[in-house]
């Protein structure tokens, strides 16, 4: 894109014309919008908390404005708001602009949602919360979940719950070739060390439901829900009567950067279609350099005889037959 810059740019071949009329007029600039945070939506109704300033961290009620037609807000997008940023009861501030995506997560289109949709924006890390025991772990949806962290640009990180119930040892050996990180927890546990990978980062929690999600995000954020009746600090719903996503900002850290996490309940597969193996080699480059020479088309899976990544042996060969079952989990209908 940058080598036809001048050729494509209006802004370049149009000046002479565009000089004689005020600029303001073409394009707002919205020197004056304040930047915020969506941190959940609902129905059209976005709630942010705003990022600067004296007022940083307040709550702002929010709604598209219309230059922004039917692009879509999501919670995690990095939003200017306008219009009346108080965040009094009954002030709505308009979203004026949304600044570009760094990533995206998406959900496969289901029964309920015929359209795959971006889910959330701007996060880095996708926490994979399965319980070791009391529901099972299942690898497969692990695998799938793993897929859509390194297809989104996201580190993964593997939070395995419920460490009184069942050993950890033989769930993570499937996933060290990978050498996904992990942590092991359960429910009363100190999460210093959950706190410590989630420190700096805006971290997405998944996984389906008993899994212990709740659980550990009341630890995480001790005031995110009220004892009584689970209603959320944040939003003022209760969190079972909701499946849309909820950011929250982790308390404390000395430096005042303890994270997000981004709580999904209402997440039960990833769109994996789309996923391209280059895509997903990129994640690993050991094995990415392997496939320097692999010809034209190549999918690099299982069953592919002039695949590079046929030349590796011991643990390069280990690592390679785990990036094939995650390859293969694409295609996967177990969710
Ligand atoms: N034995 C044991 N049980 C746990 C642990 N953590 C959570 N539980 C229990 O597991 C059940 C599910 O926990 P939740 O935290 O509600 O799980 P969730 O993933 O949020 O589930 P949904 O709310 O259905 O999405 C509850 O009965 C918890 O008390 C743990 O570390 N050990
Ligand atoms: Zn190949």
């Amino acid at each position: 894109m940058t080598g036809r810059y001048d050729e494509h740019d209006p802004e370049s071949y149009e000046r002479p014309r565009r000089r004689t009329r005020p600029r303001t007029k073409d394009r707002p600039t919205y020197d004056d919008a304040v930047p915020a945070v969506v941190v959940t939506v609902d129905r059209g109704r976005l709630t942010c908390l705003l990022s600067e300033g004296p007022d940083a961290g307040s709550k702002v009620l929010a709604m598209k404005a219309r230059p922004l037609g039917r692009k879509g807000v999501v919670v995690g997008d990095r939003v200017r708001l306008v219009g009346d940023v108080s965040g009094d009861d009954g002030t709505l501030a308009r979203i004026v602009v949304v600044d570009e995506r760094v990533t995206t997560l998406r959900r496969t289109a289901d029964d309920t949602d015929p359209v795959e949709r971006v889910i959330v924006a701007n996060a880095d890390q996708l926490v994979i919360v399965a319980a070791l025991a009391d529901p099972e772990p299942r690898p497969r949806l692990i695998d799938r979940a793993l897929v859509a962290a390194y297809d989104a640009g996201m580190d993964p990180l593997l939070c395995l719950t419920k460490s009184d119930l069942a050993d950890p040892a033989d769930l993570l050996a499937v996933y060290r070739p990978l050498g996904v990180p992990y942590v092991v927890t359960r429910r009363g546990a100190d999460v210093g060390e959950v706190r410590e990978r989630l420190a700096g980062r805006t971290s997405v929690l998944v996984g389906h439901s008993g899994v212990g999600k709740s659980t550990l995000v009341n630890a995480l954020v001790p005031d995110a829900m009220r004892s009584t009746g689970d209603v959320n600090a944040v939003t003022g719903r209760g969190r079972h009567t909701s499946t849309n996503a909820l950011m929250l900002p982790l308390p404390g850290g000395p430096d005042g950067n303890a994270g997000w996490i981004v709580d999904t309940p209402g997440i039960r597969s990833f769109g994996l279609a789309h996923v391209d193996p280059d895509r997903l080699i990129h994640a690993f480059g050991d094995l990415e350099e392997l496939t320097a020479d692999c010809p034209r088309g190549c999918t690099h899976g299982y069953g592919e005889p002039e695949c590079g990544l046929n030349e590796a042996t011991g643990d390069e060969a280990e690592r390679v037959e785990s990036f094939r079952r995650l390859l293969a989990s694409r295609d996967s209908t177990d969710y």
